[in-house]
């Protein structure tokens, strides 16, 4: 298994292609179906082995510690050295990080000639001048540099792309190259999406960096509301009495105030998820048509609103933990006793104020769920 053969090694001549659909290939072996080489064994390399292996495909990992490695892979893989795994294969995913990929220099005359994925990302945006893809391709100018699957996490890899997660962007200067990696990627049942030129590297790799994009406004919007509801409430209701009549209610701030702030912005949240589409509808009557282009800040607006209603959803169930929590304080008990107590004196209004508040619980829902569906616009 970790037998290195540098002998035939012409990777000019077996440019050709790989994949399982019988299209063309260059490293069958006997069954017939095609190889794919992946340097290192870390994590990325395990899944995208079993991914590789359950579509069909032959897999041979090269790594520094072959026989150590071998043993986080199933029997049927071929781990091997560097050397032997690129001899076998056309196409070799580089499963390492891009600080690594000049340990590869010694076999830069293997390398030649063969298609090099670059699945790597980095930990900051424009963490380096060049993208990843670019600086491999300057290292290993006699190969094919392909990027691409780097916005699939190992995890995702490993279980099924689903929903969200199924989309690769791939991107070469070699337009035989990218064919043969979507048709792969789309093997793997993934959805390929073609970025052109090499040059859309840095874009490909800054895109794991934004994840959460949509939520930013949102949180920062709810984040606001928190502080200025929470400190009017603070004011009015602790400062003001204070400076009044010296009394001190600063026991209240850890569940009262919170407490009052969490409806507030619960409320003030959905009303921006109703107000988003008011205003576009005002939009398209003042402009007498639906086809014009909203300004970006409206646009911005309503593509947020699920993640506004989702956040009022949480104040709003946030609220009611805190509601269900102000019995446990025995002056709130207390307040509660007193006020049962002179409801039942002065007659009906406990049935009255009970039945409201049903009646608030059952149409908050009612607006929560009610606003996925409701397509104003
Ligand atoms: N993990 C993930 O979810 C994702 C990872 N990626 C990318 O995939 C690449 C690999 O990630 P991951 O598997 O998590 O990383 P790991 O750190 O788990 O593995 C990297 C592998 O690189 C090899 N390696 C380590 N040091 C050196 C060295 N000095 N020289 C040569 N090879 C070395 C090792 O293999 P050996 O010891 O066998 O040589 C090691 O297993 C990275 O570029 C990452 O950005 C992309 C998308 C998702
Ligand atoms: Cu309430």
């Amino acid at each position: 298994m970790d037998s290195i053969s540098l002998l035939g090694s012409s990777p000019a001549s077996t440019k050709v292609c790989f994949l399982p659909n019988g299209l063309k290939n260059g490293s069958k072996e006997g069954s017939g179906k095609p190889t794919v080489g992946i340097i290192g064994s870390g994590d990325f390399s395990k899944s995208l082995t079993l991914r590789l292996l359950r579509s069909g495909f032959r897999v041979v990992v090269g790594s520094r510690q072959p026989k150590r490695a071998a043993e986080s892979f199933p029997h049927v893989v071929d781990v091997t050295h560097h050397e032997d795994a690129v001899w076998k294969a056309n196409i070799v995913f580089l499963a390492i990080r891009r600080e690594h990929y000049s340990s590869l220099w010694d076999i830069k005359h293997l390398l030649a000639g063969k298609i090099l994925v670059d699945v790597s990302n980095n930990r900051r945006v424009n963490q380096y001048p060049e993208s990843n893809a670019e600086y491999l391709a300057s290292l290993f100018p006699e190969s094919i540099v392909v990027k691409g699957f780097n916005v699939i996490s190992s995890w995702a890899m490993q279980s099924g792309p689903r929903d969200s997660s199924r989309q690769v962007y791939i991107c070469s200067n070699s337009v035989d190259a990218r064919q043969q990696l979507i048709e792969m990627a789309r093997q793997l049942t993934f959805i390929p999406v073609d970025m052109g030129a090499l040059s859309s590297a840095k874009e490909i790799e800054n895109m794991p960096l934004h994840l959460f994009t949509a939520w930013k406004g949102p949180v920062l919007t709810a984040v606001a509301l928190s502080i200025f509801f929470f400190a009017y409430s603070f004011v009015r209701d602790i400062i003001h009495p204070y400076m009044k009549t010296r009394q001190s209610f600063f026991y209240k701030i850890p569940l009262e105030i919170v407490n009052r702030t969490l409806p507030i912005v619960a409320i003030v949240l959905l009303a921006l998820v109703y107000l988003a589409g008011q205003l576009a509808a005002v939009y398209q009557l003042i402009y007498g048509t639906k086809y014009r282009r909203f300004p970006p800040w409206l646009e911005g607006w309503l593509e947020s609103r699920k993640q506004l209603g989702l956040l009022s959803f949480f104040f709003g169930c946030i609220h009611v933990l805190y509601s269900l929590c102000l019995p446990m304080r025995r002056s709130e008990r207390y307040l509660m006793l007193n006020m049962a107590y002179q409801q039942v004196c002065v007659c009906s209004t406990p049935v009255r104020s009970s039945i409201s508040t049903v009646l608030e619980v059952f149409l908050f829902l009612l607006l929560i769920l009610s606003a996925p569906l409701l397509r104003l616009v």
